[in-house]
């Protein structure tokens, strides 16, 4: 495989193109089996919320002036016996319905009990019940479609009387991490490394709304056959396969001639950006019935990974998952960085809650995770640079799952 640098917003745009041609149909799934996938359609409410009136407060159901003599009792889930005359008085629990005939209910502290046992007190001016639909009516639209299905939407769909929802799974992932010098426990030392992907990958692939299934990426040597043997074995389960390491032109980088023996097609080759330039997207066909897999290669300098993932792997993910990729923000940078002759540059950065302006950070090397560690996004400084008040695009790291990129 071999291909011509592509320009880094391009790249996130032919990523996500390749995500959404292959995102696999909607399906109706238990609201059990809904939390972290994407809703297909707007949810609607299938009764009015709340679908009687509603009792918000634990009192008396009241009728014309008081005292009022009680004349029964309405329990939470059950059906209350009606006021039918003036002076009466039906003892409520909060949540259960209004019982017809109340000009209102009372809260319990609010009343007293005359000599002969009726209840007093004074009706409040605010209704103490929560009126029928007043939420919303049945039919209306209480969460639009393509967006992520959190608990509180699960609660809401329950509420709303549901018990499927149409929804996009979230894809599998795995992560393949290469690499002779790297060590998976302990420290780095000698001539050895110690692997820094493999612990990072399955929660950056989770906040991109992907399932990468655990445990984490151990290091694999770095020879054509465990390329090619692992990535077949990821590839008959996941979806998406993000390696790491070997993806440029030395005697041990093996990725591209691994992928080539499987048949794939290269989506994004070489990305005109620093760092992470030798990323790579393929499509993998025929691995399994319902659309291409797909490979993110990522370079093995870390932080160029963890561009490579923010550059191919976020915009491939929300495709597939039916969404837009993240937008940039564009925000003013409070002093000036260099551009890369030719590429954009992703600079770790945060934002002064003061001015609003991105902060580069320091340590922001291909190697280096610790600049990383303290930003909030990613500025996108443009091959010219920017100057100190110029402005720049900004791409907020995914900090939470399923946030995506
Ligand atoms: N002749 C060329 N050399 C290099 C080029 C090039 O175009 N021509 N590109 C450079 C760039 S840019 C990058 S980025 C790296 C890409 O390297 P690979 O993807 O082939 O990865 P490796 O060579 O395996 O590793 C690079 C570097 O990162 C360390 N590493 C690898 N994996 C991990 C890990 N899991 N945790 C921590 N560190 C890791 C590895 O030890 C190397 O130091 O290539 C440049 N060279
Ligand atoms: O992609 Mo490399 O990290 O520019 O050094």
């Amino acid at each position: 495989m071999s291909g011509v640098s592509v320009d880094w917003h391009r790249a996130r745009e032919l990523a996500h193109a390749a995500g959404a041609a292959a995102a696999r149909p909607a399906r109706r799934l238990p609201l059990a089996g809904c939390d972290g996938a994407t809703l297909a359609e707007a949810l609607c409410a299938g009764t009015d919320l709340p679908a009687f009136r509603t009792c918000a407060v634990d009192g008396w159901a009241v009728r014309g002036a008081g005292p009022w003599r009680v004349v029964g009792r309405a329990a939470a889930g059950s059906a209350p016996p009606p006021l039918e005359a003036d002076g009466t008085a039906v003892a409520v629990a909060t949540g259960a319905p209004v019982p017809r005939g109340a000009a209102a209910v009372l809260r319990a502290e609010d009343t007293g009990r005359a000599g002969d046992g009726r209840i007093t007190g004074r009706p409040p001016v605010r209704a103490q019940w929560r009126e029928r639909a007043e939420e919303a009516s049945a039919g209306d639209v209480l969460v639009p479609g393509g967006v992520d299905v959190t608990p509180a939407v699960l609660g809401l769909a329950a509420a709303g009387g549901h018990d499927t929802l149409p929804v996009r799974v979230a894809p599998a992932a795995r992560g393949l991490v290469f690499g002779d010098e790297l060590v998976g426990r302990g420290p780095a030392g000698g001539h050895l490394l110690r692997d820094a992907l493999g612990p990072a990958l399955p929660g950056w692939l989770a906040r991109l709304g992907a399932r990468h299934a655990a445990p984490p990426p151990q290091p694999l040597p770095d020879t054509p056959g465990a390329h090619r043997a692992a990535l077949r074995a990821a590839l008959a389960e996941a979806d998406v396969v993000c390696t790491t390491g070997g993806t440029a032109d030395g005697p041990a980088d093996h990725v591209r001639a691994a992928l080539a023996t499987l048949g794939a097609a290269p989506v994004v080759d070489r990305v005109a950006v620093r760092p992470g330039h030798p990323m790579l997207l393929a499509a993998v066909p025929g691995v399994a019935a319902g659309g291409p897999r797909f490979v993110v290669a990522l370079p093995g300098n870390p932080l160029a990974a963890v561009a490579g993932l923010l550059t191919l792997a976020g915009p491939l993910v929300s495709g597939l998952r039916g969404r837009p990729p993240a937008p940039c923000g564009n925000l003013a940078v409070d002093s000036a960085v260099a551009g890369a002759a030719g590429r954009t540059r992703l600079v770790p950065a945060t934002v002064d809650p003061a001015t609003g302006a991105a902060r580069p950070a320091a340590h922001t090397g291909p190697a280096m995770l610790r600049g990383l560690a303290a930003a909030t996004g990613l500025l996108v400084v443009p091959p010219g640079g920017v100057a100190a008040g110029g402005r720049a695009d900004f791409l907020p790291l995914p900090l939470w799952p399923g946030a995506g990129a």
